[in-house]
């Protein structure tokens, strides 16, 4: 096998719906596509990825640096050399060739978005749907999950959308299957912030959860101010309640709030996961951890904080990824995590699963073509193929 082309582009997910810290109205997505000479069904394999929400698209960076490493590598420095397949481990490898440690910001998106694409490309060569790779190669569990729990990201901030909106919203979540719902808060006052919290709870039926993320917003007094606002809803759980690098604060609040934290969506690398591992304060039986492969390096370095955490006590059923897309669904079956999160109406067509496999109970399942499954999902894969 061989990588012929790469191709990247961009693709808009603007919306006018905002968190705590940043509006949507210019968010964008890079996109990529790893052309390759074997030949499937008629037709060469092509690898897809992209990143998630909530981080810029990367151009620059994959034009200038990521991807001509890679297109100058020597076939053999990304190749298995038992398989003769793409080794996307061995490509992220060579991507970073030449990066100083530390910094760990757009690079990292630039780099998990290629990753994302060589992991669909060498699936689909193996002829294994992506959870089955990753499982065998990296998992813990005898058998990769057939199902993962999801739950439904959205009660953005929106204009035009105040609480009858958000009542809505959340009741179309419920009404497609989802058990459990993640809103906004920090970009209102504490008591309009309440007032949300309430409508949402009072739609919710008996056994369903609510999660708040706040996005890094609250220095460390208002952040225990909500914390203490929020102690008697038993919410599923508080995220990003301060920002991502401000561990000192997660210890802070982690010795007050008696509820589940949430955090590391803002996390890039294992060196950051390992500060907020010592120095966090966080706990291993209670918290939750979202780092985002697509986000951070990729698949690779996803493995490794697994590794730096499980070291320090964590179990791989605290870790939640963000991001709402088919590869993080696949990493969670494969690795035993707990769950990952869903958008079902934000971001499209980036966002959500296989159009094959709808959320039931919470929960969704795990497809079987191969590779990631963006064939699954026709808005997306035409989106793909028309900019690539
Ligand atoms: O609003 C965002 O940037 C996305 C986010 O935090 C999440 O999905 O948890
Ligand atoms: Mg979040």
């Amino acid at each position: 096998m061989r990588i012929t082309k790469i191709t990247h582009s961009e693709a808009p997910i603007a919306s006018r719906i905002s968190n705590a810290v940043i509006d949507f109205s210019r968010m964008t997505v890079s996109i990529v596509a790893v052309h390759s000479d074997l030949v499937v069904d008629g037709e060469p394999l092509v690898g897809y990825g992209f990143h998630s929400n909530g981080r810029y698209a990367q151009s620059g960076l994959l034009a200038t640096r990521i991807l001509p490493r890679v297109e100058e590598a020597p076939p053999e420095r990304l190749l298995d050399p038992e398989t003769g397949v793409v080794d996307p481990v061995r490509v992220q490898r060579v991507a970073m060739e030449n990066e100083k440690p530390g910094g760990h910001g757009d690079r990292a998106v630039a780099v998990g978005t290629l990753d994302m694409a060589m992991w669909d490309l060498a699936a689909k060569a193996a002829g294994l749907p992506l959870h089955r790779l990753l499982h065998e190669r990296f998992g813990r569990t005898a058998e990769p999950a057939s199902s993962v729990w999801v739950y439904a990201a959205g009660g953005y901030y929106h204009p035009e959308k105040p609480l009858q909106g958000l009542r809505d919203e959340i009741r179309g979540y419920l009404d497609l299957g989802y058990r459990d719902v993640k809103i906004k808060i920090g970009g209102a006052p504490l008591e309009e912030d309440l007032q949300r919290i309430e409508t949402v709870l009072e739609l919710l039926p008996e056994g369903s959860r609510l999660a708040v993320d706040a996005n890094g917003r609250f220095g460390v007094e208002e952040a225990l101010r909500y914390g203490r606002a929020l102690t008697d809803y038993h919410l599923l759980w508080y995220e990003e309640p301060c920002d991502p690098l401000d561990y000192r604060t997660h210890a802070v609040l982690a010795d007050e709030y008696e509820g589940t934290l949430a955090t590391g969506e803002n996390l890039f690398s294992v060196p950051d996961v390992r500060n907020l591992r010592r120095h966090g304060g966080l706990r291993p039986h209670r918290d939750v951890l979202q780092m985002d492969p697509s986000l951070s390096y990729g698949v690779p370095e996803y493995a490794g904080m697994l590794d730096e955490l499980e070291a320090g006590g964590w179990s791989a059923e605290r870790f939640c990824p963000h991001g709402g897309n088919q590869i993080n669904l696949a990493l969670a079956a494969a690795f035993g995590l707990g769950g990952c999160e869903s958008y079902p109406q934000v971001f499209e067509p980036f966002g959500g699963f296989a159009d094959s496999t709808p959320v039931q109970d919470g929960r969704v399942r795990l497809p079987e073509a191969p590779g990631i499954g963006v064939e699954l999902k026709p808005a997306l894969h035409n989106l793909l193929r028309e900019r690539l």
